[in-house]
C-alpha cells in the first residue's frame, strides 16, 4: 500500500478515536448518539424520502462536529490553563453555545421532516 494511503487510513483511525472518545467521556455526545440512532429507525419507519434524508443528515452530522470541537477546545483549554481563568470560562461557553445552536437547529429540522408523517398517520 502506498505510504500516502497509510497515512490517510491512520488519520482516519486517529478522528474515530476521537469519536470513541467523545462518546465514552461526553454525557452530551451519548445524548446525541441516542437521537441519531432514534432519527435514522424514525427515518426508516416513516419511509422518508432522499430529500428528508439529506437533511437529517446535515442536522446530525452539525451537530457532532459541534460537540467534538466543543470537547476539543474544552480539553485543549484545561491542558494549557489548569487554573481556572474567567476568559477560559468565556471561550467554553461560546464553544458550549455552538452546540446549543446545531441541537436547536436539528430539532427545527427533524421537526420539519417528521411533524408531516406523524400528522399523516393521525389522518
Ligand atoms: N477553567 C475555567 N475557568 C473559568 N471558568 C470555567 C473553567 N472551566 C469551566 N468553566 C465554566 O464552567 C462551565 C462548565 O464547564 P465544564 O468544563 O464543566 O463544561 P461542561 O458543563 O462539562 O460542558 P459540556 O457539557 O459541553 O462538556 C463553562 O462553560 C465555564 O462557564
Amino acid at each position: 500500500m502506498s505510504t500516502f494511503l497509510v497515512r490517510r487510513l491512520r488519520s482516519i483511525a486517529h478522528a474515530l478515536r476521537g469519536l470513541g472518545h467523545l462518546v465514552r467521556t461526553q454525557g452530551n455526545a451519548r445524548v446525541h448518539l441516542a437521537a441519531t440512532v432514534a432519527v435514522c429507525i424514525a427515518g426508516l419507519v416513516f419511509g422518508i424520502d432522499r430529500n428528508e434524508w439529506l437533511w437529517l443528515v446535515v442536522a446530525i452530522s452539525l451537530v457532532w462536529s459541534a460537540e467534538a470541537f466543543n470537547t476539543a477546545l474544552e480539553l485543549l483549554a484545561d491542558a494549557v490553563h489548569p487554573v481556572r481563568h474567567p476568559g477560559i470560562g468565556r471561550a467554553k461557553d461560546a464553544a458550549a453555545a455552538a452546540v446549543l445552536v446545531a441541537a436547536a437547529g436539528a430539532a427545527v429540522i427533524g421537526l420539519l421532516v417528521f411533524l408531516p408523517h406523524l400528522l399523516a398517520g393521525w389522518r
